[in-house]
């Protein structure tokens, strides 16, 4: 029941990190796609919250054995395409479902290298970095689908052409300005497809592939004066260079590198002559922000980029 000084705000639920592999054979040739597939269905559910009638409940162990199915019968062709037709299953063929929310990570392997060539089904994980998509199907108001693709673990450093100076200084400011400091950060990104689901979709490996290239290269060739610019160099070059996204957001750690103070041992440590750091796990900066296309609406939420 509905208490009488309560009512029912925002839910959803589903079965969260189902772990599906899919091996597909090509003779002697295997191909791997390795997920973690999250569902989150919301709709008309308002009692099994009051009353613990379950009728419109979908019960989160079938959304699991949907996902391993689904990756049975019609294989993963892309994180993006496999989230879409789940989206579309849990919505479309359950009365109460009208929302259904798809977040997908993938892990790559690599083939690993033999004396042959590279092995045929015999792989590496391919350490840091990790694909993320997230595929919002809402089947109100004429029906809507979004697309969010995303990566995060990218970790990259220059070791020049950054600089750190002309802050603000108060009484608890011991900062050095810093005119040749090394830079690094894990990337955390989130882009937004314009797509909405009506005609061809976007190739959806070639633009994360495009998308990956384009941050690499902004991060590289940006002369920084701090990491808020070079973010916002590496979101502008994704939205100029991919018309089919209209909006990015990062979060993006200062992974600092302290000179090392060796003076007291009477050597100089100076970056021009190649220093010694000490690479600080925490407290770190963190920068965020949301990179648009002109007239484009923000909508990757504030804390998409921090899952
Ligand atoms: O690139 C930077 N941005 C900052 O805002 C900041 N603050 C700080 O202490 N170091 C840095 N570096």
């Amino acid at each position: 029941m509905a208490s009488p000084i309560t009512v029912l705000g925002q839910n959803q639920y589903g079965k969260a990190e189902n772990r599906v592999v899919k091996i597909t054979r090509d003779g002697g040739t295997h191909h791997i796609k390795d997920l973690n597939v999250s569902v989150a269905l919301s709709g008309d559910l308002d009692e099994v919250h009051y009353s613990g009638s379950n009728a419109h409940v979908l019960p989160t162990d079938t959304t699991k054995n949907t996902v391993f199915a689904f990756a049975k019968e019609h294989g993963i062709r892309t994180a993006e395409d496999f989230g879409i037709a789940l989206a579309r299953h849990f919505v479309d063929s359950t009365e109460p479902i009208t929302t259904a929310r798809i977040r997908i990570e993938e892990y790559a392997w690599d083939r690993i290298a033999t004396s042959g060539g590279d092995a045929p089904h015999s792989f590496v994980r391919n350490g840091g970095e990790i694909r993320t998509a997230q595929i919002t199907y809402d089947s109100r108001d004429g029906g809507s689908l979004e697309v969010l693709g995303g990566l995060k673990g990218l970790t990259v450093l220059n070791s020049t052409d950054s600089e750190f100076w002309g802050y603000i200084k108060d009484r608890y400011t011991t900062l050095e300005e810093d005119y040749d400091r090394i830079l690094a950060t894990e990337v955390s990104a989130v882009w937004r497809h314009n797509w909405n689901g009506e005609g061809t979709p976007p190739d959806w490996d070639e633009c994360y592939a495009g998308v990956r290239t384009l941050l690499l290269r902004a991060f590289a060739e940006t002369y920084s004066l701090s990491l808020q610019q070079t973010l916002y160099e590496m979101g502008s070059q994704v939205i100029e260079g991919r018309d089919e996204l209209d909006e990015i957001r990062f979060s993006m750690p200062n992974k600092h590198h302290f000179k090392a103070d060796l003076k007291v041992f009477g050597i100089e440590n100076e970056a021009a002559d190649g220093a010694v750091y000490l690479a600080a796990d925490r407290p770190y900066g963190l920068i965020e922000a949301t990179v648009l296309r002109d007239g484009a609406q923000a909508r990757i939420p504030v804390d998409m980029t921090n899952l």
